[in-house]
């Protein structure tokens, strides 16, 4: 049995076990994964992030062409031992892990970039927590979703941020909180790489000092229902203003069940960028035989 050194991340109730391997000597296979994210018999989290240098993985070596800088690489997986490509709360815990353990410089008036699965993205520390780039993002067609809880399936929009979201109208509050998400909502048609599912509602007023206000709820891929999802914020965003039309502002203010976050869309040369801001916290640390 091997002893693992981790440390537990958390940002808006979206739990990580995070470790070092930097020269890529310990990769986990699904099982350990599983093993570590199983709350009653492991740690306990919604994913695991492996800090390993962008040089030692194959698909690090995808980042470093993108951007040389991106020394680090968040090799992230799914509690359920499946990667995903990128992970919005995920990537600031990271950032703030880098830096607390002296493995990357303090990113207060520099970013700090760092390799996904779905590109290099840039980090910047804030006064309360970190805003991540998460760069382009595209509409990916249109499903029906069915969830129990639902009396009908609804439509859902298909919002591509590197990993895949379907984002869902709900009428009223009321029926945001009779979802129930102990099970994946089902699509039609299906995902072929799974989804995330968001199902969202305006606050009252939807407007407020030019912020718009929603709330979410979010089964997440190869997870279930977390208090928490970053990347499932930005997407729920976009598709509100997409849905919402002109007079929509860029600034979003989201409130999930673990917390609030901040997303922005604005303007870059190679199209528009949307970001992410939040808090980020380590919460201990520990070692643990791994099965
Ligand atoms: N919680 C994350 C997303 C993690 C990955 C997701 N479950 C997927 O499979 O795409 C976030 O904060 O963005």
């Amino acid at each position: 049995m091997t002893a693992l050194s981790f440390v537990k991340g958390q940002g808006t109730g979206n739990d990580f076990v995070l470790f070092s391997d930097p020269e890529g000597e310990t990769p986990l296979d699904p099982e350990q994964i599983a093993f570590l994210c199983d709350r009653r018999r492991g740690v306990g989290a919604d994913g695991v992030i492996r800090a390993v240098r962008s040089r030692a993985l194959p698909e690090g070596e995808a980042a470093l062409a993108e951007e040389p800088e991106a020394e680090w690489f968040m090799d992230y997986w799914n509690a359920d031992g499946t990667p995903a490509e990128m992970c919005g709360n995920g990537i600031r815990v990271y950032a703030h892990y880098l830096i607390a353990e002296g493995l990357a410089a303090p990113a207060r008036t520099d970013t700090l970039p760092i390799g996904t699965r779905a590109g290099v993205k840039d980090v910047l520390a804030g006064v309360s927590g970190y805003t991540v780039d998460l760069g382009r993002w595209r509409l990916d067609g249109e499903r029906l979703v069915a969830a129990d809880g639902l009396d009908v399936p609804r439509p859902g929009l298909g919002i591509d941020l590197g990993n895949p979201h379907v984002v869902v109208a709900l009428a009223d509050p009321d029926e945001l909180e009779a979802l129930r998400l102990h099970r994946p909502p089902s699509l039609e048609p299906i995902a072929e790489h799974g989804a995330n599912v968001e199902f969202v509602v305006p606050e009252d007023p939807l407007i407020r000092d030019g912020v718009a206000r929603i709330r979410m709820r979010v089964h997440e891929r190869g997870v279930g229902e977390t208090r928490s999802c970053g990347t499932g914020t930005a997407a729920a965003a976009l598709a509100f203003r997409h849905w919402g039309g002109a007079g929509m502002p860029d600034s979003w203010s989201i409130d999930v069940p673990g917390g609030r976050l901040g997303v922005r869309m604005f303007p870059t040369e190679e199209g528009e960028h949307v970001s992410l801001s939040g808090p980020a916290e380590l919460v201990y640390s520990g070692s643990i035989a791994l099965p």
